[in-house]
């Protein structure tokens, strides 16, 4: 795991870097979409580059983490349409070629394995955009979830809906209770996971994810298990990191060539 401690506008910039790095080297790639706060300056950035640089997602696929059970269609929360308007319509996707788990589906275990198999169908996920939860959740992989878990319905945890009720008009009623969510085996197998955290509100989180035991209690842990994970946090959400100093230390002797 590589922890790479910087200011959040560089942040982004570095996991830019990896998303362009990967679509110019295989335009047909695999990307995997997380929603929330963290990732949206990384696709502001991709916009940018793909409007005044040419970076192109024409060929490329994407799938998102998770989506909320039962929000309407048009519901402007419902993560279908967040990542259509934070990436999805401002770059240059062929038409379906975006994909999330469906939140309406009458037929819930069945539409979770389709989820599953489009997945394995594209061949993988090549780079995973992932935040994580104030409680350790990856998608929504909420603490006790099974490491080994594939997509499927979830219950949210009162700090999770808590943590969303800023989406939905400061009213935590209005957030859903439940969601599909990639399972934490489903992520462990996209081939690079590329993990953002900003703000203090995330540091024993990080502190978790990178430095302590490997248990479903702060299910980002399972990510140790990883042999390519990035994880980008920005000086407030590194404040409880053990080796802080030596993951500054070994980012700034890396040499420019090895990308991340
Ligand atoms: N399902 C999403 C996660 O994918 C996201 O990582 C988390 C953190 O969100 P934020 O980045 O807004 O802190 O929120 C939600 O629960």
């Amino acid at each position: 795991m590589e922890v790479v401690i910087a200011p959040a506008p560089e942040l982004a910039r570095i996991a830019a870097d990896a998303v362009e790095r990967l679509l110019r080297a295989r335009p047909t790639a695999v990307l995997g979409l997380a929603t929330g706060s963290s990732p949206l300056a990384v696709y502001d950035e991709l916009v940018r580059r793909h409007t005044e640089q040419g970076l192109s997602f024409a060929h490329a696929r994407a799938f998102m983490l998770d989506e909320y059970v039962g929000l309407a269609a048009d519901h402007p929360e419902r993560y279908r349409n967040v990542i259509e308007k934070e990436i999805a319509s401002r770059v240059d996707f062929a038409p379906g070629a975006v994909q999330g788990p469906d939140g309406l589906a009458q037929d819930v275990t069945g539409a979770c394995a389709d989820y599953e198999r489009a997945i394995a169908d594209a061949g993988g996920v090549d780079l995973q955009i992932l935040g994580i939860g104030t409680d350790g959740h990856v998608a929504f992989n909420e603490p006790g979830s099974s490491l080994a878990s594939r997509t499927r319905i979830k219950t949210l945890t009162r700090q999770t809906r808590e943590d969303n009720a800023r989406f939905f008009g400061g009213d935590v009623d209005q957030v859903p209770t439940h969601c599909l969510t990639q399972g934490l085996a489903t992520i462990m197998a996209a081939r690079h996971l590329v993990l953002l955290a900003t703000g203090r509100g995330k540091a024993e989180a990080v502190h978790q994810l990178a430095e302590g035991p490997v248990s479903a209690m702060w299910p980002a842990t399972v990510l140790q298990h990883h042999p390519h994970v990035t994880v980008l946090v920005d000086d407030a959400a590194a404040s409880r990191l053990q080796l802080a100093d030596y993951y500054r230390e070994t980012y700034a002797a890396k040499p420019g060539w090895q990308g991340l």
